[in-house]
């Protein structure tokens, strides 16, 4: 099989808001370790698009298929059980649980999921990330780009096939921004982890394969190399 997702003649209106159509029908292929940017200004239906692919928000036409599988199609536990084990998820706020440590938010999609196969200790990852001297904390002792950073181990724990990242960098300065984004894009690509990012600042990413701008719920492609 040549893909990991595909997505056919995906539609969204959401129902509050009938009469605007957030997303026109759209194909889009994700493959096994390739990098795909979505760049467009705010509301042209970005974080709309990442929703649908990572299996959070049903579209109103069209499938998404992960592998031979119709996403949509397949009843809440078997939708819960690909998003938990096959994609992971990084978001502009991070998401982290204050309660918990750094070590216990990057352990925690652990609890929901049967043992991954070729999976990275929370130690390798930490090194990895820059972030094992902060195991032990408290987010909220850490700073913007320490935070995230424990998100994207977070997120990789599981060993994901897929990583959906909406807006990593919209909390952080550009200097932050610049390692994130080269952090990220380095250990997806050494693990073969496809990358779907959803963001303002294109020009962060150095090496994307795949480019496309969203402008009023159109996906316009810019490049694909993969
Ligand atoms: N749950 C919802 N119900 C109704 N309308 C929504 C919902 N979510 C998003 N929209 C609308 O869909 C359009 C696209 O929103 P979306 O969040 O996908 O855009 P975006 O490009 O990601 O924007 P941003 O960069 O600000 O996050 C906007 O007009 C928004 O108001």
């Amino acid at each position: 099989m040549s893909y990991i997702i595909r997505a056919t003649d995906i539609s969204k209106k959401y129902n509050s808001n009938y009469h605007q159509t957030v997303l026109k029908p759209t194909q889009f292929t994700i493959k096994k370790g390739a990098i795909y940017v979505i760049e467009g200004k705010s509301g042209s239906g970005k974080s709309t698009f990442l929703s649908i692919l990572g299996g959070m928000e049903k579209p109103t036409q069209g499938k998404v298929f992960y592998k031979n599988y119709s996403l949509y199609d397949l009843d809440d536990k078997e939708q819960a059980k690909i998003r938990g084990e096959k994609f992971g998820f990084v978001f502009q706020s991070f998401q982290l649980i204050p309660e918990l440590t750094v070590k216990e938010n990057i352990k925690l999609p652990l609890q929901f999921i049967d043992p991954p196969k070729n999976k990275k200790s929370v130690k390798e990852l930490a090194e990895e990330l820059g972030i094992i001297s902060h195991l032990n904390k408290k987010p909220t002792f850490l700073s913007g780009g320490e935070q995230q950073r424990v998100a994207i181990a977070r997120a990789l724990i599981t060993s994901p096939e897929v990583i959906f990242a909406d807006e990593p960098t919209g909390n952080l300065d550009q200097f932050t921004s610049k390692i994130i984004v080269d952090v990220l894009t380095k250990l997806c690509t050494e693990q073969q982890v496809s990358l779907v990012v959803v963001t303002h600042e294109k020009n962060l990413f150095h090496h994307p394969h795949n480019l496309y701008t969203m402008q009023d719920g159109k996906l316009k492609v810019e490049f694909e190399n993969v």
